[in-house]
């Protein structure tokens, strides 16, 4: 049998220089030949007679309504009264909305609104720009560059709350509509605007009610589009243009509350272990295990390859080939958070509260976890693996509030909704490419899952990594030419949405 060795050895060494040879033949083979999706419509100009410039007015409506303190602190706690000042500000800010036939305004949920512009083609099924009027508490509010609700102008930045999530979306679309009508233009689409005054405590009071009245009148929906991914300059590895990420779907959500009753008493007399102990245990147990990488099961596997022919050659080739590449390019997605959110399940300890004195041991501790849902996860597998995880018979595990993930909507070259988004971002932001995705946070479109398939979840301005840490945190700012962006935006999707959504499919063109 030993004398066989060499043969053996030989066979085994030119089958595995065969498959190596067939396999580096298929990478580059496919790396060079991999489609592009890619379009580039005519640009809109700053020199456009229809161009909506920033101007001090646009800027003033927008500053002030960082000013409206309305902040959602926890499910049914917001503030109702700057709410109600919010909501009256605008009425006031867009008379020409506000005054014309063919606008209907409805508030809704007691503060949150929505209006239909009528179209002048009834047959056209109508759309729908969401947003939303409530705003994230402060937190380190001495820590700020410009006081948090000033909607003070710095160095061509407008600082507050709001400023990127989302006033900019909801003023921005308000001005788009305004200048439509103030020039006699009447969309032959009917759209609807619907604004959620609690989207930062998930919309139970407000898009959820939205999404009721338009359900119960029987409405059906050609297209939705809230806030969402940006437009990233540096945020994918790989790629030196920007980015827009249209978000076709949105990761689930479960908030799971860990609790531990133990042993209370004087400080000077404690147990072996406490309940903070074992809490503490448990979610550091959590930290220590992230949830399985999923990368290359879902949308994310898109996402890059509709951007690979434009990634430098190492990242094209791996986008070229998920196929073989998943494992490596999960590897370097994991590495950072804004990433890793797209190859995971995440888990983010949002709180943990225990103990009311030095000298009291506390008797219970409670923890809050954040998991946002990977699109090819369920809810109950993300409780099973932190089950699995804890292994402590102590820790209470309770479910606060859960969401599965979205539906997908359509994308690509065969669905007219996502090409009428991806031409007008690419109008708007020229040399960006654009590429589905899905949404790591999540938004007032759970609510309108059943009024159309076709839900896109996109923000238009373009953002850097310097920026992501702003989102609820310290400094939110949006520039100003991200701003004048977000209006012309909005007025080209409308003027956009106009014109037949066609396709062609193997000859045929669908229109809606
Ligand atoms: C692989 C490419 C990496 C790109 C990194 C982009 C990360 C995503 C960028 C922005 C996130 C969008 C957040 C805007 C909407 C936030 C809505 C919200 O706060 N909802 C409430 C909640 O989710 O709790
Ligand atoms: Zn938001
Ligand atoms: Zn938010």
């Amino acid at each position: 049998m030993w004398t066989n060795l060499p043969r053996v050895l030989t066979l085994v060494v030119r089958g595995f220089a065969l498959t190596l040879a067939v396999l580096t033949t298929v990478v580059v083979i496919r790396t060079l030949t991999f489609p592009s999706y890619q379009t580039s419509p005519p640009e809109c100009k700053t020199t456009d007679p229809d161009f909506i410039p920033a101007d001090e007015e646009r800027l003033a409506r927008f500053t002030s309504a960082i000013q409206f303190q309305t902040v959602s602190y926890e499910r049914g706690v917001g503030t109702p009264q700057e709410l109600l000042k919010f909501v009256r500000f605008i009425q006031e800010s867009f008379p020409t909305i506000h005054s014309s036939p063919l606008v209907r305004r409805e508030v809704v949920g007691n503060y949150s609104l929505l209006y239909r512009v009528e179209g002048s083609d009834g047959s056209l099924e109508p759309y729908m720009l969401a947003s939303h009027l409530d705003v994230v508490p402060i937190t380190q509010e001495a820590s700020w560059e410009a006081p948090p609700f000033s909607g003070q102008v710095r160095d061509g930045y407008i600082y507050g709350r709001g400023t990127i999530d989302a006033k900019h979306s909801l003023m921005g679309s308000l001005e788009a509509v305004e200048f439509l009508l103030s020039r006699g233009h009447q969309p032959k689409r009917t759209l609807y605007l619907a604004f959620g005054h609690d989207e930062e405590t998930g919309g139970h009071f407000g898009a959820k009610v939205i999404g009721d009245v338009l359900t119960e009148r029987g409405e059906k929906i050609a297209f939705i589009l809230d806030e969402g991914t940006p437009v990233g300059d540096g945020l994918m590895p790989g790629v030196s243009k920007p980015v827009a990420m249209v978000s076709v779907s949105e990761k689930g959500i479960v908030d799971v509350k860990l609790k531990v009753q133990a042993e209370g008493g004087h400080g000077s007399m404690p147990a072996r272990k406490s309940a903070i102990g074992i809490l503490a245990r448990a979610v550091q147990k959590l930290e220590d295990n992230p949830h399985p990488s999923m990368f290359g099961t879902g949308p994310e596997a898109r996402m890059l390859e509709y951007v690979a022919t434009e990634m430098t050659l190492p990242y094209r080739m791996l986008a070229s080939n998920l196929w073989l590449f998943s494992p490596l390019v999960a590897w370097v997605y994991a590495k950072k958070p804004q990433t890793n959110a797209f190859a995971r399940t995440t888990t983010a300890l949002t709180s943990f509260t225990a103990g009311v004195k030095d000298n009291v041991i506390a008797p219970e501790a409670e923890a809050v976890v954040d998991h946002r849902i990977h699109p090819m996860q369920t809810v109950e597998e993300v409780l099973e693996f932190d089950r699995k995880v804890i292994d402590d018979a102590r820790v209470m595990l309770e479910v606060k509030g859960s969401l599965p993930p979205s539906p997908v909507s359509p994308h690509g070259k065969d669905s007219p909704t996502y090409t009428v988004l991806q031409e007008t971002i690419q109008q708007i932001f020229p040399d960006a490419l654009v590429t589905p995705t899905f949404m790591v946070a999540n938004t007032d479109t759970r609510h309108y899952w059943n009024l159309s398939s076709a839900i896109y979840r996109f923000n238009p301005y373009v953002m850097t990594p310097s920026d992501l840490p702003r989102f609820h945190g310290l400094n939110e700012r949006i520039s100003v030419r991200n701003y004048e962006r977000v209006m012309n935006f909005y007025y080209h999707l409308i003027v956009n949405m106009d014109k037949p959504l066609e396709v062609k499919r193997h000859g045929h063109e669908d229109e809606l």
